[in-house]
């Protein structure tokens, strides 16, 4: 099997390509493959496949073997890897994924490699029992949540997956390793949730720290980025053009008013290619 490695702010994955269809032991493979000790090492494993409905399809999986709806990151390195690979030359292309939809992108191609990803990530969900959470609002502002005695005000948003954006005093020093998987599995959202902790520096600039669900600390987070731009609107802290600050580097997101869209804009990059 072939495989590259690639990474999107440092959010990394294994790269799939050449299958009809998904393997049937893709989760397996997954919790194998991206073991840092025992495997090659990656938050996740992404497969692009032929779509029906596009140019390409893909699906990603979590280092522990669940399978996501939905990449921001993900996104931005399949669309580097199809066009620096020749599988397409077109500057603008389509990719279906599992919960969002067929996405548009726009390439940035200098010197005939894509340096930067526009993605359409589509319209955000509100509704807090669609996102899914079990709170009955739309949208889940500002809600309670009790941690080990801890509380904490979350706002709810799924790109095609869930987040819960959660605002603290200072999100890069923050200890996501102790409160981000009590959070994940929180019984508030029954398809568990990825978790953004944010600091709000100005009206168009926040800090961001992730804990993901299925795959724990992760240095970026595509769809938390558009989260948190998305939560920043609705709680009234950021305009609607903001740039999130990860570990791993930084993201445009636009949360478009016409179209009510949110708008990813960042870079992808291939690090290695191997065969197992
Ligand atoms: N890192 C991703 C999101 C990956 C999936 C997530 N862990 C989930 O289970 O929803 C991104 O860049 O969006």
């Amino acid at each position: 099997m072939n495989f590259t490695k690639m990474h999107g702010l440092g959010n990394d994955f294994i790269v799939v390509e050449g299958e009809s269809k998904l393997p049937a032991n893709a989760a397996e493979l997954a919790e194998q493959l991206c073991n840092r000790f025992f495997g090659i090492g990656a938050d996740g494993l992404v497969y692009i496949l032929p779509s029906e409905k596009a140019d390409f399809r893909m699906r990603i999986m979590n280092s522990d073997g669940s399978e996501a709806e939905q990449c921001g990151n993900a996104i931005r390195c399949v669309s580097k890897y199809v066009y620096d690979n020749g599988l397409t030359d077109k500057e603008n292309i389509t990719i279906e994924t599992l919960g969002a939809g067929v996405q548009q992108v726009q390439l940035k191609v200098v010197d005939g490699k894509v340096e930067s990803v526009r993605v359409d990530m589509g319209q955000p969900i509100l509704n807090g029992l669609q996102v899914p959470t079990t709170v009955d609002a739309n949208p889940v502002i500002n809600h309670s949540i009790e941690v080990d005695g801890r509380e904490f005000h979350f706002t709810a948003v799924s790109m095609g997956n869930p987040h819960c954006v959660i605002y603290v005093d200072d999100a890069v020093n923050f200890d996501l390793n102790t409160w981000g998987p009590k959070l994940e599995v929180h019984p508030l959202f029954p398809r568990k949730i990825n978790v953004e902790f944010v600091t709000v520096r100005s009206r168009d600039f926040t800090d961001m720290r992730v804990w993901e669900r299925g795959a724990g600390p992760t240095l970026a987070c595509g769809t938390g980025a558009c989260a948190t731009v998305v939560s920043s609107v609705l709680n009234g802290f950021t305009d609607r053009t903001a740039t999130v600050s990860l570990k791993g580097g930084d993201l445009l997101i636009e949360w478009n008013e016409a179209d009510n869209h949110v708008y990813m804009t960042g870079p992808a990059s291939e690090v290695y290619r191997g065969t197992l």
